[in-house]
Formats: structure tokens, sequence, C-alpha cells
């Protein structure tokens, strides 16, 4: 399996997500955001950071990078994109996702470790997991309470887009939402942070089925 890993002007979790694939069992490359085409992989990571330094919106000026029009064709396609922390970020500000990022309602930046309930197992990325596992994946983020109006959030129920739900919501999001992915499964949004929870001396091993079920479904292609 080739995983592109996309290298923004301020991603800070690129390398931490490569680890986290290449553990997986996948082979990497990063792919720097002026590139016109993802290449030949089988699955794109947006990484977490602070592209473009966070100005305007968090992910609002990173939509915009050359490389994005090629991540959407390749969304489009059904193949394998997560975006995570500020990659989910960019995931909506480029509308592959509904909905909206804000501030914590704690007004702060938060980094602390999360319990996340895995609400579907249907996503390339959740098969290794069992339905309703509660996992723990840190969370570091300044703008991560998910909104989105009423029919947004009965629809991302409706057709089973709520990927994992806080169970100690941290930052105010509706419905607890921790992650979601798009109808068809392909794309997956997640603030929390799960590269950071691949191997026991990084203090965690939950983020690691992730990645795991990743190769597994590409794999069975
Ligand atoms: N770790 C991250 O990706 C942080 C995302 C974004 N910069 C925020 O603070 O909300």
């Amino acid at each position: 399996m080739n995983v592109g890993v996309v290298v923004f002007p301020g991603s800070n979790c690129d390398h931490d997500c490569d680890y986290a694939a290449t553990l997986a069992g996948a082979n990497t490359r990063f792919i720097w955001h002026k590139e016109g085409s993802v290449g030949n992989v089988d699955a794109i990571i947006l990484p977490g950071g602070f592209s473009y330094g966070d100005y305007l919106r968090c992910g609002a000026i990173a939509k915009n990078s050359p490389v994005m029009a090629d991540v959407i064709r390749f969304a489009s396609e059904g193949r394998p994109v997560i975006g995570i922390c500020n990659g989910f970020q960019i995931l909506l500000e480029s509308g592959l996702l509904p909905g909206a990022l804000m501030c914590n309602n704690t007004l702060r930046f938060l980094c602390r470790n999360t319990s996340l309930r895995v609400e579907t197992t249907r996503t390339p990325f959740t098969r290794k997991y069992r339905q309703s596992q509660v996992i723990n994946v840190p969370v570091a983020h300044h703008d991560g309470s998910y909104y989105a109006d009423e029919h947004t959030l009965q629809y991302l129920d409706a057709h089973d887009m709520v990927v994992f739900r806080y169970q100690d919501n941290p930052n105010g999001s509706l419905g607890d939402i921790a992650g979601i992915c798009n109808e068809k499964g392909n794309v997956l949004g997640m603030m929390p942070h799960p590269e950071r929870v691949v191997s026991p001396e990084l203090g965690g091993t939950d983020g690691a089925p992730l990645f795991e079920s990743l190769l597994e479904y590409v794999v069975s292609l």
C-alpha cells in the first residue's frame, strides 16, 4: 500500500502520520502541497498542524493549495482520504465533509487525552475496531468544536456518518462529534490524533488499528 502524506506550510504532524502508516506496513511518501497531482498512491493523509499559521480560519487557505484539486478528484473516486485535526479542518473547508470547526468552548488550546466511542466500523479506517469500542486518543487543538445545523446533524446520524464521539466532550462539539465521514465512508475527518498512539512507547496503541484497517482495506481491493 502506498500512502501519501500531504505537507502544507505549517503542517507539524506529517512525520508522525508517516511513522504510523509505516508501522502498519505501508510505503509512504510526502506530497508537497504545491504538487499538481497526488501521484500513484492508494490512500491520502492530510496531517495536523497550523497550515498557513491558521490565518483567516484553520484550513481556509490550505484548501486553495494546488494539490487539493487532485485530492478532491481522488476522494470523488471513492478512494480513502483521512484528515486529522488541521487535516479535518481542511476537509471541511474544501467541502469534502459537512459542517465547521469552531473555537473550543473553553476558549483555550486543549492538549489532553480523550475517550472516544467508535460509532461505525463501516469505513476503511475503522474496520479493525469493534462497534462501540471505547478508545483513548489525544487531542491538541484550539478550533475543534464541531458545529453543523440541525438538518446536517440529522443527516449525519441517518447515514451512519458519525465515526467517533467523545465520551468526555472536551470542546463543546455538537452531538459529542469527534470524527465524521462522507456518505460513502471513504473520506474521514477527525480532531483527535490516532497517529500519536500507535506504540506503547508513545503512551498508547489505540490509534494503531486505524492505520492497520487502512492497510487491510487497500490490500482487500
Ligand atoms: N494539531 C492541530 O492540527 C491543530 C489544528 C489547528 N491549528 C487548531 O489549533 O485548531
